[in-house]
């Protein structure tokens, strides 16, 4: 199974769309809340997650109640998660985090991030909207910072995208299908510094290919 998560209206339903040629969206205007949407591609289980965070017009207790379910939802199937692609919007992303900071809580997308990294999930990062970002390598920069993601590991965790104009998708893509060949490491940092000479190794197969 692969999820994509993220805020809400950062581009989930576009990206998967884009991805795939189908079209998981369900309610009109963005923001509404919804169930899990599944469809199948290429073999593998695709689930679309509800955006968490902040939606317009929904009453803060709802939001907490689709986190929640979100929560729940990855829990359950953590050992059938093979792949997590959280997107983010990085125009958006880093005034969000710092925002949340200043009131001295997690920001929500570092909570997802790490979430999914505890539970020995593999996750790419997908910087949408670089269409509107002026700084991609600066961006990707401070959401590792913010993440917690090692200098080594940057390369093969974020990648900036545009959902909505085609762009990187490819590049996308390939991230996906050399993180699933990889398949789960047992989620403790010792195994992570153990596979870091590997990791590097196949990183630079990768450029040379
Ligand atoms: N500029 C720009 N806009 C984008 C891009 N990708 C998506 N959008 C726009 O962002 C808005 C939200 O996209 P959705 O795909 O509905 O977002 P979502 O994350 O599925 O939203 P929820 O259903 O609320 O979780 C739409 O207006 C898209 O056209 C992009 O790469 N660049």
């Amino acid at each position: 199974m692969i999820i994509f998560v993220g805020r809400s209206n950062v581009g989930k339903s576009t990206l998967i769309f884009r991805l795939t040629g189908k079209w998981v969206k369900r309610g009109k205007r963005p923001g509404v809340t919804r169930k899990p949407v599944e469809i199948n591609w290429r073999g593998k289980l695709v689930v679309d997650m509800p955006g968490f965070g902040f939606m317009s017009g929904v009453p803060k207790r709802v939001q907490e109640r689709v986190k929640d379910e979100i929560v729940h939802f990855i829990e359950n199937n953590a050992e059938g998660i093979e792949l997590a692609v959280l997107v983010v919007d990085g125009k958006a992303a880093p005034e969000i985090i710092e925002r949340w900071e200043k009131r001295g809580e997690i920001p929500i997308d570092v909570e997802f991030y790490q979430f999914l990294r505890e539970l020995g999930i593999p996750v790419i990062v997908a910087v949408n909207k670089m269409d509107k970002i002026r700084n991609i390598q600066k961006t990707i920069n401070f959401l590792a910072e913010k993440f917690g993601v090692p200098y080594v590991e940057v390369p093969e965790t974020f990648i900036p995208i545009s959902a909505k104009f085609g762009k990187n998708l490819l590049e996308l893509r390939k991230l996906m299908e050399k993180k699933l060949g990889e398949g789960r490491k047992r989620p403790s940092t010792e195994t992570e510094s153990e596979n870091l000479e590997n990791d590097v190794g196949d990183g630079l197969l990768d450029a040379v290919e």
